[in-house]
């Protein structure tokens, strides 16, 4: 037991785009003991020019070293941890060879390459409906199967020499426990794992060419993945370690959320989500139909140009990010790097209403609006038909620490909002989850017994439709140059 602790020790870890980060916290009241960060770097791709368009790439082993750092900064409060759990960034395709090690970097999330391959793989196996209704998505370039499709295509030799397929954060589970297990939330973004059975898709995977014993064991929610047997980081051998999940999932349990409340994430990506007891199956492909890491559904859509856009447009204007001004009626999209909400994989930034009066501050705001705008526009689709529309929009990630980013979702949204004191809830969704196996209990439960979700209140103010208007006439009048390379 720690120093200044009730109960046993558990860490949580989130591996996500940007960096690792690590806490280790009090099972018993949540109390956060000690945490840890450590950044990742994220490549262009390996194309003949040192990269290709739309290319997002990290090797699996920086994440493995990023988590030694995160968890080497907690001090010594990791090496008295009981149960550990890895979350992490969904989607990612890391390819291991015989002896388990990288065959080539991971495709990430944000890798937009694989559009044509998730465009031909719909065409190929019965078109959207179908694929919704068997998998709960249509596959966008971000799902696992349209990488692998892309691999094949493009890398065969790296196909070949394949002998396991793991995502994120179950190659990180494997390091530390020497087992090949994943969960139910992460598997729900492979494209391969279908929502309709609970299972792989020996179908699907037969189609792209991939043997099921590639793959992971789908560990039951509340199943142990097994225990630590790795001497390398600083962490106890035969400590419990969870199945973990993907990013989202975990928020979802750092925040014992229940069905009824919707969640607005900032991070590298945007998220819109919530908890629902109906299996998703929108045949549009807006809503990725994941499971959560419970027994229920997590309906969720998501941007690919978030934080990282609008920070870009800031440096570009030579701003700080808060420095943003109200007025004007230009529009930015700030899909700099392709986008996947709506669906324009090919995609640039666009600017529309630029006039002689237009400030800095104003475009600044713009790229607010649009990144927001973007999100919003997908929330009703996320949400069960049932929840009240003055349902409070729990704000997350990064960017929720922004006061911009926080007004603009007020502004457009015209919902009351809730930002959580607790920082980390992905990493701490993950802790939840280490805190439920350790103690037999529901880690949403866990996550409501501590607290997690407290936070300050903002009132709802004015829809600005205006705006609203704005954003949706440019993306419809814009179509045809929003669709080009
Ligand atoms: N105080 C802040 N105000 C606004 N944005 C912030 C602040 N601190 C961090 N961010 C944003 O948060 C982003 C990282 O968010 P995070 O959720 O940690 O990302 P990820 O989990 O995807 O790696 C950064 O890109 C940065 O723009
Ligand atoms: O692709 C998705 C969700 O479908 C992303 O949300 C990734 O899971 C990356 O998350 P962050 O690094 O932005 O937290």
């Amino acid at each position: 037991m720690g120093a200044q602790s009730a109960g046993p020790l558990v860490v949580g870890v989130d591996s996500s785009t940007q960096s690792t980060k690590t806490l280790v916290v009090d099972a018993e009241t949540g109390a956060v003991l000690a945490r840890g960060q450590a950044p990742h770097t994220v490549t262009g791709g390996t194309g003949k020019d040192g990269g290709e368009p739309g290319g997002k790439e990290s090797d699996p082993e920086q994440w493995w070293r990023a988590l030694g750092e995160a968890l080497d900064r907690c001090g010594a409060a990791a090496r008295q941890a009981s149960a550990v759990s890895v979350a992490g960034q969904q989607h990612g395709l890391v390819t291991l060879d015989a002896a388990g090690a990288p065959v080539r970097p991971a495709l990430l999330w944000n890798d937009v390459r694989a559009a044509p391959q998730s465009e031909r793989l719909v065409r190929e196996r019965g078109g959207a409906e179908v694929w919704a209704q068997r998998t709960g998505s249509v596959p966008r370039s971000a799902f696992t199967v349209a990488k692998w499709a892309w691999l094949c295509d493009n890398e065969p030799e790296s196909a070949a020499a394949t002998a396991a397929v793991r995502l994120p954060h179950d190659y990180l589970t494997q390091r530390l426990t020497g087992q090949g297990v994943t969960d139910r939330g992460d598997a729900s973004g492979t494209g391969w794992w279908a929502s309709a059975t609970g299972a792989y898709d020996t179908e699907i995977l037969e189609h792209v060419g991939l043997a099921p014993e590639k793959l992971p064991r789908v560990a039951l929610p509340g199943e142990a993945a097994g225990t630590v047997r790795c001497a390398e980081l600083p962490l106890p051998q035969g400590a419990l370690v969870a199945p973990g999940t993907g990013d989202n999932m975990a928020a979802a349990l750092g925040l014992g959320l229940r069905s009824g409340q919707p969640v607005l994430s900032l991070g590298t990506s945007g998220t819109v989500y919530a908890v629902s007891t109906h299996r998703p199956t929108d045949p549009t492909g807006i809503v990725a139909g994941f499971a959560d890491a419970r027994g229920d559904w997590l309906p969720l859509a998501c941007t690919l140009n978030c934080t990282l856009a609008v920070d870009r447009v800031a440096a570009l204007l030579g701003r700080d990010r808060e420095a943003v001004e109200a007025g004007g009626s230009a529009v930015l999209l700030p899909f700099l790097d392709g986008e996947r909400t709506p669906n324009l994989p090919h995609a640039s930034g666009l600017l529309h209403g630029l006039r002689h009066d237009t400030t800095a501050g104003q475009l600044l705001q713009a790229a607010y609006d649009g990144a927001v705008f973007a999100l919003l526009q997908a929330l009703d689709r996320v949400l069960d038909a049932d929840t009240a529309d003055d349902a409070p929009l729990l704000l997350i990630g990064g960017g929720a620490r922004g006061r911009a980013w926080r007004e603009t979702v007020r502004r457009l949204s015209g919902r009351p909002v809730v930002v959580p004191e607790a920082q980390e809830l992905v990493a701490l969704g993950a802790a939840a989850q280490a805190a439920g196996l350790l103690l037999g209990e529901d880690p949403a439960a866990v996550a409501r017994r501590w607290g997690t979700a407290r936070g300050t209140a903002f009132e709802p103010v004015e829809r600005d439709t205006a705006a609203c208007d704005r954003l949706a006439a440019t993306l419809a009048d814009g179509a045809a140059l929003l669709g080009h390379r």
